[in-house]
Formats: structure tokens, C-alpha cells, sequence
């Protein structure tokens, strides 16, 4: 695979492509070669990275187990293992992607008393004000709508008054649909790519991630930034979002064409384990770092917490910030995830052994750390809701 040229498209420059089928049909690899200049000048000032050169990949329809599949799978966590992050491309004009970034922009131009009117002492999901979210400890200048598992008050779950359960707090109807289809679509994306991710690990049998997902967690943010020069004083000068891993399985992300992630490749020797020390912050103001120019339809994919830990740090979760640009940003990230109540053990082909994770542990410790004086982490303490883990934890065994 191309590292140096210009953005290198799976299906092009293997010497022997694999002749899956996408519904793009075979894509025309200028589509995705990268523009450096252009690239350049959208990097966000203060934060001095390379100039990352994604590679591009196409998912087939379906995955079924074909030798085609195994080969795309095992391309997939190449790529992760040197890029840390990789791209996939989609068609022109998605629908619900157009149709989810047009409601967010209509719902980020409310006035702020109608925004703020969207928590829920039960549920994390809703608005988040620029400034509120900590990352190790410091504002973020990200203005946030989280979208978590929708439940009502009947649901089980609900009246036995589990940590983060809870009716979301829509601003309409029509959000709650723009979105909900949206990440419909991301499920499907996120359930091939686990299963193309479980036959290029080599696992015996490629239904063991999709299997960690039933009814999965999985929860998405729709961020704007500010531009750096139209901040409220609450953060950090440039700081969009402090470094950080996410919590789960993937992430799958799209953003418009301003520009402001970073990742940080795998390096030899760091090593994160965010599930029992914060990387939050870690490395933030070094030069390590990759910029991820933005591109047109692709999303990004990365791998979480939960994926590294499964395969034994052999897919690492990526490190990422974000940077405040000289204008305006919106971003979208899904982010695909175990069960609430799954037990996360590295797999047995990953060597096998290490305290199995409760999932819905790592995530309620990571949304009290990041919004501590929210009405929701408030009424998690009030009501001792964290000993409610330990109570599933001992029921899930
Ligand atoms: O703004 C982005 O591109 C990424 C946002 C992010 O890291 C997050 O929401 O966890
Ligand atoms: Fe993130």
C-alpha cells in the first residue's frame, strides 16, 4: 500500500485488487487523492502535526466470509496498526448524512435557552455548552449535542434506575428522526466493519465482535467548534477538544471542510490504558501528531478502548484532539459500542487472559469524569446509581 504518494484507494494500487463489489462500483481513485496545498491551509494554527495521507477504503454491500472479505479485513488492521486511523469512502449526496448535518445546523442556531432546556437528569445525552465538557480537568470550546440509548421511563432498565438510562432529550421530532436514521446507518456500517475487522484479526469465529454489540451502546456527538477568535474565555486558547481515546469499539466520523482533528499514530513505546489511567491530555501540546484534513465523502474509522483491550493492545485505541480553526466547525461522530452490560475480555487469539471489563463501567466513569457538575452526574450520586454497577456486574456473572 502506497504511504508516501499521494492518498492511496485500496481497490487501485494493490498490486492484485480484490474484485469486491461497493456500491460505488470502482471508484475513481482522483476522487480521493489529497491536495496537499489545499490540505495545508485549512491545518488549524498553534498545533504543529504532519500532514496526514489517509488511505481510502471501499466496504463491499455485504460482508459474507469471502477470501475477497478476509483480504479487505486484513487491509483494514494494517492500516489501523500504522495509520491509526483510516478512511472509508461513501456515496455522493448521502441522504441521511445530509439530512443529520442540516437538523444539527438548525438546531445549534437556537437561541441558547432553548439548547440549554435539552438535559436529562437520567440520560448524559442532549446539549452540552461550550465550556462545559472537561478533558483532564480543562473546558472544551466544543458546543455538543450527544445522542444515547433513547429508553422511557417504562423501560426496565429505567425504573431499576441504571446509571445513564434514560428518555434523551430532543429538542423535536424531527431531530429525533434525522438522527436516529443517521446512526441506523452508521449500526450497518459499524456491523461490517466489525465483522471485516474480526476475519483480518484471524479470529476462529468473525461473528465474536458483532456478538459484543447486540443491543449495543451505541451513541453519537454532533460538535460545532467556535472560531478560536469567537470563544467564550471558559477553555483553553486554540483548544477545541484535549487529547483523548474514545471508549468503545469504533469510531466512524465525518467532519465539513474546515479542518481541527488530530490523531497521533501508534508510537513505539507510548502506551495507553484508558480504562484504568486517563489519557485524557496525554501528549496534547507535543508535535507527534497527524492532521486529518478533511475530505469529501469519506468517514474516518478509528479504534476505542474496547477494541484494544480485546486484541491485547494489538489494535490500539487512537489517541485524538482537536484544534479551534479560523472559522466555524461542525463535526459528527458515531461512536460503535458494546452492550451496556458487556463484559469486555481480551480474546482468546489476543493471548486471552486480563480482568474482564464491565463496559457500563468504563462509560459511566468516563461521562462523570467529563461532566462532573452536570444534573445527571448529580443525581447519579445523590442516588448511589454507581452501586447499581457492581450489582449488575455481579448479576452479569
Ligand atoms: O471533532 C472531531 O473531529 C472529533 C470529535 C471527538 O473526538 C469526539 O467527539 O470524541
Ligand atoms: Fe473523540
Amino acid at each position: 500500500m502506497g504511504t508516501t504518494a499521494a492518498t492511496s484507494t485500496h481497490a487501485f494500487t494493490d498490486p492484485s485488487p480484490p474484485p469486491f463489489y461497493s456500491p460505488l462500483g470502482y471508484i475513481d481513485s482522483n476522487r480521493f487523492r489529497l491536495d496537499k496545498n489545499k490540505a495545508a491551509a485549512t491545518h488549524p494554527p498553534g498545533h504543529p502535526a504532519e500532514l496526514g495521507e489517509l488511505t481510502t477504503f471501499v466496504l463491499p454491500e455485504t460482508v459474507t466470509g469471502s477470501a475477497e472479505d478476509v483480504h479487505l479485513g486484513r487491509e483494514l488492521v494494517k492500516t489501523w496498526r500504522r495509520d491509526g486511523i483510516l478512511q472509508i469512502a461513501f456515496p455522493k449526496d448521502l441522504e441521511v448524512l445530509n439530512y443529520e448535518i442540516r437538523e444539527s445546523k438548525r438546531f445549534f442556531a437556537l437561541d441558547y435557552a432553548e439548547k440549554a432546556k435539552c438535559v436529562d437528569d437520567q440520560n448524559f445525552a442532549g446539549y452540552i455548552a461550550s465550556g462545559e465538557e472537561l478533558t483532564d480537568g480543562i473546558a472544551d470550546y466544543s458546543e455538543i449535542f450527544t445522542v444515547l440509548k433513547d429508553l422511557p421511563e417504562s423501560d426496565h432498565r429505567v425504573k431499576e434506575k441504571w446509571p445513564c438510562h434514560g428518555p434523551v432529550p430532543w429538542p423535536s421530532s424531527v431531530y429525533r428522526d434525522a438522527m436516529t436514521r443517521y446512526m441506523d446507518y452508521q449500526n450497518t456500517t459499524g456491523e461490517k466493519l466489525l465483522k471485516l475487522t474480526s476475519l483480518g484479526l484471524g479470529l476462529q469465529d468473525p461473528e465474536t465482535l458483532n456478538r459484543l454489540t447486540r443491543d449495543g451502546w451505541h451513541h453519537m456527538r454532533v460538535l460545532r467548534f467556535p472560531a478560536a477568535h469567537a470563544t467564550n474565555g471558559k477553555g483553553k486558547a486554540g483548544r477545541g477538544i484535549g487529547s483523548h481515546t474514545d471508549y468503545g469499539l469504533l469510531v466512524i466520523a465525518s467532519q465539513d471542510d474546515v479542518g481541527g482533528l488530530f490523531i497521533r499514530k501508534p508510537r513505539a513505546g507510548e502506551r495507553y490504558a484508558n480504562w484504568k489511567e486517563s489519557s485524557a491530555g496525554k501528549y496534547e501540546d507535543d508535535k507527534h501528531w497527524t492532521y486529518v484534513p478533511p475530505m469529501d465523502n469519506v468517514f474516518t474509522v478509528f479504534p476505542g478502548d474496547m477494541m484494544q483491550y480485546l486484541t491485547n493492545s494489538y489494535l490500539p485505541s487512537t489517541p485524538h484532539k482537536v484544534g479551534l480553526n479560523t472559522r466555524e466547525r461542525f463535526a459528527f461522530a458515531y461512536f460503535h459500542e458494546p452492550n451496556f452490560n458487556a463484559y469486555i475480555e481480551p480474546l482468546a487469539e489476543f493471548g486471552g487472559s486480563g480482568e474482564p471489563i464491565h463496559y457500563g463501567t468504563h462509560f459511566t466513569n468516563m461521562f462523570m469524569r467529563n461532566y462532573p457538575e452536570r444534573i445527571t452526574a448529580e443525581r447519579i450520586r445523590k442516588e448511589n446509581r454507581l452501586e447499581k454497577l457492581a450489582e449488575l456486574k455481579a448479576r452479569a456473572n
